[in-house]
């Protein structure tokens, strides 16, 4: 800061007495405006200060809590420990010596000790075999059709691993009914051809269509594919390729209302947005 002294406007500082003028270079001291005396800290200091300008500031700071001498007040000081209520020793321990229980009241038994009221109720089920008989290797799979179905405890009856395998596959396949779609063909691939400004309406004009029922119900072919979805009807065909559901679930709803199949099979599809290009009118009653 003391380099910066010198350059400070002279305007700032109060014309100094001739005395402390003419003073020789032993009187370091100049008076200010109350008559007092003051060190003229921008001669000696500078030296110093130049030598090193990233000098840390001292640690613990002059003015700090660890340097003061002042006896520590209640404020100050840390709370007092708190004091811990051990646990009474468990009765089985009392019980079996006369050692009292440690600090940390932690039983360890040695194995010859018995456990007394500690020791756990006695099991009433037997443990499963899980199939592994001591000879070694998997016993075959064992199919065991349940003709009493009718009886309320029976279980489902027992399957195959197998089977089992086969009717989750055929039910995970009922339920995601994914395609694989063809080369170029795939979401990134219809979103670059929505944007294209290719005619996806297939009516060559922009201009929105009434569309009567009659008039939807002509349009249920691939290559003329009309679908209403929420009133307004979009021209299927251009999408059928991009389809993940794949064209022939798609066509199911060609030349009619398809909003309640599109909702049960997949609500969280953003249809209005995939399909926007593909907008034809809207479904007028007549
Ligand atoms: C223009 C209307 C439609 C559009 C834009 C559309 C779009 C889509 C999209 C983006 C997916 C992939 C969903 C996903 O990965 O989560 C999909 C899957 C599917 N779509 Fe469509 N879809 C339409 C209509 C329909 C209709 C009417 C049906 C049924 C008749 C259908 C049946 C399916 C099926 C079965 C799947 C596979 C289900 C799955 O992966 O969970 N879609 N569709």
């Amino acid at each position: 800061m003391s380099w910066l002294l010198p350059s400070l406007p002279s305007l700032w500082a109060k014309p100094e007495p001739p005395v402390a003028a003419e003073s020789n270079g032993d009187d370091k001291a100049t008076a200010n405006g109350n008559g007092s005396r003051k060190p003229d800290v921008s001669v000696g200091v500078e030296e110093d200060e130049e030598e090193d300008l990233d000098v840390p500031p001292p640690f613990p700071l002059p003015d700090s809590y660890q340097r003061s001498a002042a006896p520590i007040t209640t404020a100050m000081a840390p709370p007092p420990p708190p004091a811990f209520a051990l646990a009474p020793p468990s009765p089985t321990r009392s019980d079996r010596d006369a050692t009292p229980p440690s600090d940390l009241n932690i039983a360890i038994l040695p194995d010859a000790v018995p456990l007394g009221d500690m020791a756990p109720p006695p099991s009433t089920t037997t443990k499963p075999a899980f199939g592994i008989k001591p000879g070694g290797g998997m016993p075959p799979p064992t199919v065991s059709i349940s003709s009493s179905s009718s009886s309320p405890s029976s279980l489902a009856p027992a399957q195959t691993p197998a089977a089992d395998v086969k009717q989750v596959l055929t039910k995970e396949k009922k339920k995601r009914g994914k395609v694989a779609l063809g080369p170029g063909c795939s979401a990134l691939d219809w979103a670059r051809l929505a944007k294209s400004g290719a005619d996806l309406r297939g009516t060559g004009s922009m201009v929105p269509l009434r569309v009567t029922m009659a008039e939807l119900q002509k349009h249920k072919t691939p290559d003329d594919a009309w679908s209403v979805f929420n009133g307004i009807v979009y021209n299927l065909t251009p999408y059928l390729r991009f389809h993940p559901g794949g064209e022939e679930e798609l066509m199911r709803v060609a030349g009619r209302d398809g909003t309640k199949l599109f909702m049960l099979t997949h609500s969280w599809v953003n249809m209005e947005h995939l399909m926007a290009e593909c907008a034809v009118g809207m479904l007028v009653r007549g």
